[in-house]
């Protein structure tokens, strides 16, 4: 797959703030990459260098086989620039439309600068509001949709210089969870259908795990974590990135719901990640059986990432010592990914 974004060793210091640190990432063509991280982890200022609307103190970036940035330097001259931005499509939170300008109008804003005539642009426009499944609306104001229709103008508009790829800065935060998966659905759809590569920012799992196939994990301004969604989903490495897989934080939350003090401080709490390969298969109706447990189960999920079934379960063993590490070479001779959950970080989240 060819290179189109890579970004070596980024870093952006704003007063002597780290913002980020040191960043290395490559995006190739079709990639649908999330970027995700907690508020203030630098996902914006990282992304927002792709088109050098923020400048980095060091490192460099090249798009498209153009070098952007090097050596502290801009490499291309203003109105090279220009064309790359507009190349680089973009959508945000708050969609950035205006409001005294119709559909069609805000759609046709972006090609001001282009050599079509009048009755093209209207062509286009028309076409690119097709895509996003809102040809009768053309004639609308923004202040007459609904947030997600809003938010499909904005991607119209920003498909409308025909770019190479799109960058969503938390592009579905303000939209309700049904409304937020058609948006994810239509960007994936048109990641298929233009070979369109999306960056996507977000601070929730489930985005990423919706559409994207590979995933940056961003913490304090350094990239903790990436790699392929399924990799990374199965084998967590890092603490955050353990937190955001497997419905981490969910599952904490249920377990503070149990009474957790009434737990001998012998039994320990598990959680459990696997592929789902064959249904007629339990891997904890195995352990109990193989190994002699009788492993109590407080939480359950299963869902499709990447196509995979994938199935996180938390569960409870009274064990003694020698027992519990047969235990734990059982499960992960399954491949299973065992994580221990802490008693005591659990009641603090
Ligand atoms: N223009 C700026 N001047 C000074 N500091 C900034 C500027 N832009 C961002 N920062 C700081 O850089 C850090 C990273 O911010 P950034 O917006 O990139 O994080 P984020 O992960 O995208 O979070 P959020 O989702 O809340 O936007 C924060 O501490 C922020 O306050």
């Amino acid at each position: 797959m060819a290179k189109q974004i890579s970004l070596k060793d980024i870093s952006v210091i704003f007063d002597g703030n780290v913002a980020v640190d040191k960043v290395s990432l490559q995006v190739e063509k079709g990639d649908i990459y999330g970027v995700i991280g907690f508020s203030g982890a630098g996902k914006s200022t990282l992304v927002r260098t792709i088109n050098l609307l923020q400048k980095p103190t060091s490192g460099s970036i090249t798009v498209t086989n153009d070098i952007l940035f090097e050596d502290g330097k801009q490499k291309i001259d203003a109105k090279q620039l220009q064309e790359k931005r507009r190349k680089i499509g973009m959508i945000f939170q708050h969609f950035n439309l205006l409001n005294e300008a119709k559909v069609i109008d805000n759609v046709a804003f972006a090609l001001k600068h282009s050599q079509l005539s009048e009755k093209e642009i209207h062509t286009k426009c028309l076409h690119l509001l097709e895509l996003v499944g809102l040809q009768d609306k053309a004639n609308f104001y923004p202040a007459q949709l609904s947030g997600g229709q809003q938010q499909r103008v904005a991607i119209a508009r920003a498909l409308a210089n025909d770019p190479d790829i799109l960058i969503s800065d938390e592009a579905t935060s303000a939209l309700d969870p049904k409304t937020t998966n058609q948006i994810l659905d239509l960007l994936y759809e048109l990641n298929q259908k233009l070979q369109l590569t999306i960056v996507l920012i977000t601070h929730e799992m489930d985005a990423v795990k919706r559409i994207a196939n590979k995933v940056a994990v961003m913490e304090d301004g350094k990239l903790i974590e990436n790699g392929n969604l399924l990799d990374v989903f199965l084998h967590p490495k890092q603490k955050l990135t353990k937190q955001f897989v497997g419905g981490a934080l969910e599952v904490q939350h249920i377990l503070n719901t149990y009474s957790l003090n009434e737990i001998a401080p012998n039994d320990q709490l598990y959680q459990l990640v696997y592929g789902i390969d064959d249904v007629t298969k339990s891997v904890v109706a195995d352990l109990d059986e193989k190994v002699g447990t009788k492993a109590s189960i407080l939480y359950g999920n299963v869902e499709v990432l990447g196509g995979k079934l994938i199935g996180t379960l938390a569960i409870l063993l009274k064990l003694d010592a020698n027992k519990e590490q047969e235990a734990l070479q059982f499960l992960r001779d399954r491949n299973v990914i065992v994580t221990k959950l802490d008693k005591d970080v659990l009641r603090n989240v």
